[in-house]
């Protein structure tokens, strides 16, 4: 497996889900496992060096990466979801999409002051998404040591708003 056969997995499909949108749909990677534990894989390993006592990530395609991922790296997982999913007291952060907008929630107890967190997601875009990650981790007294990510859509430079984070992506789009 490399990096062009992996590309080759994701389908682009093209105004979706509204008109101009590009959207790389990851459905086709995951039904393939060999893709799926190599993507799994290659973000766990830049993690590993981190010394990561946590992966969060936000639902729902988050949670499809950052499970296993956290699973591989023998940490635990905490979710970031849609609001009003979470049963206990929550934080909140209301955020903008590429297409459309939405707040996310995470459990205020989730992650113990000083923990080393590594947040994963399967796309960068605007960046919308992974800065709302962030601001919920740091609110909760978290240490962000890196980010990672399946895709970047560089077009959409959501990669300048996260200067000073260690960022990863396994595969890039320039348009
Ligand atoms: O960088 P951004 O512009 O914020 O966009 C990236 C986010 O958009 C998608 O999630 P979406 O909100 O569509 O939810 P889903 O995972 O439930 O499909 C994707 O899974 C990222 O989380
Ligand atoms: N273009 C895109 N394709 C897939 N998921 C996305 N999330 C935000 N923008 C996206």
């Amino acid at each position: 497996m490399d990096l062009v056969q992996l590309q080759h997995k994701i389908r682009v499909v093209h105004d979706f889900p509204e008109p101009g949108i590009s959207f790389k749909d990851i459905t086709t990677l995951l039904c393939d496992g060999e893709s799926f534990q190599y993507a799994v894989q290659q973000i766990s390993e830049f993690g590993r060096p981190r010394d990561v006592d946590l992966v969060v990530g936000p639902e729902a395609r988050g949670f499809v990466l950052g499970a296993p991922t956290a699973y591989a790296l023998g940490v635990g997982f905490v979710p970031i979801r849609k609001p009003g999913k979470l049963p206990g007291e929550t934080i909140r952060k209301d955020y903008q999409l590429e297409y459309g907008h939405d707040g996310l929630e995470m459990h205020a107890d989730a992650i113990k002051p000083g923990q080393r967190v590594f947040i994963v997601d399967d796309l960068l875009a605007t960046g919308g998404t992974i800065q709302s990650c962030i601001d919920l981790v740091l609110r909760a007294g978290g240490i962000v040591v890196g980010l990672g990510f399946l895709i970047e859509l560089q077009y959409l430079e959501g990669r300048k708003h996260l200067a000073g984070y260690e960022t990863f992506s396994l595969l890039q789009y320039a348009d």
